[in-house]
């Protein structure tokens, strides 16, 4: 059989959302590893104020791409953006492309969607589930296809804890879609997302489909190297939260399974299964749960561990505090800390801004913060157990050359340095920080003890003044326990002198 890439070789490649952070990864990987690949079709809106051309040869210009680069200085060649607003109707793709596309495209990956969690629900159908059914529509119109591969989420059925690799019954009937009363999901995100698997499921008889269900999608584990990561959804938002100081604390669960997923694995596996949709055509959509939970776990609280120890080993410039972000499934105690050591400190601090002629500037971010983490706390408060006997069959399927180029064995997975690398990432593809200046950043966050501890002894005079020096009580109280210390004293010194 075929190697992955050879299977490639040659064809026509359509991809949606190849702008974002897993559609930019996945035209890196096939470039690199399928040099072959004839041309990529990339589906772009403007935006921004920028082309789409503007766009893409901008995207190519990414470090990420620098070791296409080099393999290859003239990959740009193989990219063709076509201009494709996906709310629109017919994707907006003017009869021209629509022309070339059906006429020449072999295989489809379809990455584009709205992430966000607060996405209102009629835009979030316009995109996540009608754009589909357009592709979908538009899939059938082309003379060569040979696999349409639709990138979902393994949460698309988080109200259930154990998720088979099969498609469920749809949340709501999707023609009635926008009566539906409740979402019976914790988000538009999730929901439509659900919606948007049946609606590729209707069309299995027609197409052959496979459809990957990653869980949270992290920094790259090894490709194109190690850490990669530009944007702040999901956990590195909160990593760089706490990283930079801010987050002290948020409600998870320390024994919930954190069932990240680097991006690279997540990629590899659905070139992967592009290549083995197109080559075997299953009868029915096979879906492919793409999660680590179950294969090698790791969890929130060992996370929480993690990243801490990165970033004080290397520390985000001009962090806030020092880092120190602790969680707990307690609902009383996260609003305790929350209090404490969340809105305590922006008050002060706004305060000082207030008075130094400043503009207020932390209690504006605090409350950002706290709905970010309000909306992700869902999926770090609980844990679900996915079946992965497709991605298994689908290793098993692989000759041991394309086990190595397209590894997405995740057993082999070191997350306490995964950890370390994601954190770095943040560091430097996210928040664009030097590695040079991480000494500046040590001496900032030694500042920031010196002021603590300058900060505690003001506050332990201030609690004697008012406290000790003006009750009776609270003076005995002081000199029996600092009687009790000298006691102490003595007698250890005494018996070091005896044993001497
Ligand atoms: C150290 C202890 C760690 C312990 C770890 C514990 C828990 C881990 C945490 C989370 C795990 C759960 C993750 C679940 C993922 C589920 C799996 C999926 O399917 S992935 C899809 C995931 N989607 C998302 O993650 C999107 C979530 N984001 C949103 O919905 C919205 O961005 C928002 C949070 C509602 C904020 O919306 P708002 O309109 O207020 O802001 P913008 O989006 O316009 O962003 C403005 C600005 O802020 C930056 N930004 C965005 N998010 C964050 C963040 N979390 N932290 C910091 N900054 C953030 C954004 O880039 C913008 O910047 P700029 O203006 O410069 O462009
Ligand atoms: N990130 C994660 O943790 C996870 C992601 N997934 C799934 O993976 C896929 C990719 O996610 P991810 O890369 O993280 O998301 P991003 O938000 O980074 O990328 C979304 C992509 O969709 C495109 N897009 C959005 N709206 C439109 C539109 N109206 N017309 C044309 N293109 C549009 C964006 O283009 P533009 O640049 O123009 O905005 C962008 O290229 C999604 O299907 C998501 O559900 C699944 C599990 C976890």
């Amino acid at each position: 059989m075929a190697s992955i890439a050879d299977y490639y070789a040659g064809k026509n490649v359509l991809i949606t959302g190849a702008t974002g952070f897993m559609g930019k990864v996945l035209v890196e990987k096939l470039l690199r590893s399928c040099p072959e690949v004839r041309t990529l079709y990339l589906l772009v809106r403007p935006k921004a104020g920028q082309s789409m051309q503007e766009r893409v040869s901008d995207m190519m210009k990414c470090k990420l791409f620098d070791r296409v680069r080099e393999d290859n200085p003239d990959f740009h060649q193989k990219i063709v953006p076509i201009s494709s607003e996906l709310t629109q109707p017919a994707l907006a793709i003017s009869p021209e492309d629509v022309e070339r596309l059906t006429s020449c495209v072999n295989i489809i990956f379809h990455c584009a969607a709205t992430i966000r969690f607060d996405e209102p629900l009629k835009h979030a159908l316009q995109l996540n589930v009608i754009a589909t059914q357009q592709l979908l529509s538009l899939a059938q119109q082309m003379h060569h296809l040979q696999a349409f591969i639709h990138i979902s989420t393994a949460y698309a059925n988080c109200n259930r804890r154990h998720i088979d690799e099969i498609i469920y019954p749809p949340p709501v009937e999707p023609k009635n879609l926008l009566s539906a009363p409740e979402l019976r999901r914790p988000n538009t995100y999730t929901y439509t997302k659900a919606l948007a698997e049946c609606v590729v499921q209707r069309e299995s008889s027609k197409l052959s489909i496979g459809i990957i269900r990653p869980s949270i999608v992290g920094a790259s584990w090894q490709e194109p190297f190690p850490g990669w990561i530009d944007n702040f959804n999901g956990p590195s938002g909160v990593f760089i939260a706490a990283g930079k100081g801010i987050l002290r604390t948020m409600r998870a669960n320390n024994d919930a399974v954190a069932d990240l997923i680097p991006v690279d694995v997540v990629i590899n596996l659905t070139l992967a299964a592009g290549w083995y949709t197109a080559v075997h055509r299953p009868k029915a959509a096979l879906v492919y749960n793409c999660t680590t939970g179950g294969i090698n776990p790791f969890h929130w609280g060992e996370i929480e561990h993690h990243v801490m120890s990165s970033f004080k080993r290397n520390p985000l410039e001009q962090a806030f505090r020092r880092p120190n972000a602790n969680i707990t499934s307690n609902y009383l105690m996260n609003q305790y800390w929350v209090l404490v050591s969340h809105k305590f400190p922006a008050l002060i601090y706004d305060l000082y801004l207030r008075l130094s002629g400043q503009k207020p500037q932390m209690m504006r971010i605090f409350n950002r913060l706290h709905k970010a983490i309000g909306l992700l706390e869902y999926f770090s408060s609980q844990d679900w157990e996915w079946n992965s006997e497709n991605m298994n069959m689908l290793m098993s399927q692989l000759s041991p050359e394309d086990r190595k180029t397209f590894n997405f064995d995740v057993r082999q997975l070191n997350w306490p340095e995964y950890i370390e690398n994601y954190c770095i990432g943040t560091k430097k593809y996210v928040l664009n920080e030097d590695m040079s200046d991480i000494p500046a950043a040590r001496q900032h966050l030694r500042k920031l003890r010196n002021i603590r501890y300058t900060f505690n002894t003001l506050l332990l005079v201030f609690i004697w003044r008012v406290f000790i020096a003006r009750s009776q009580m609270a003076r005995n109280i002081w000199y029996f326990v600092v009687s009790l210390c000298f006691k102490f004293l003595s007698y250890f010194r005494a018996s070091s002198t005896l044993t001497n």
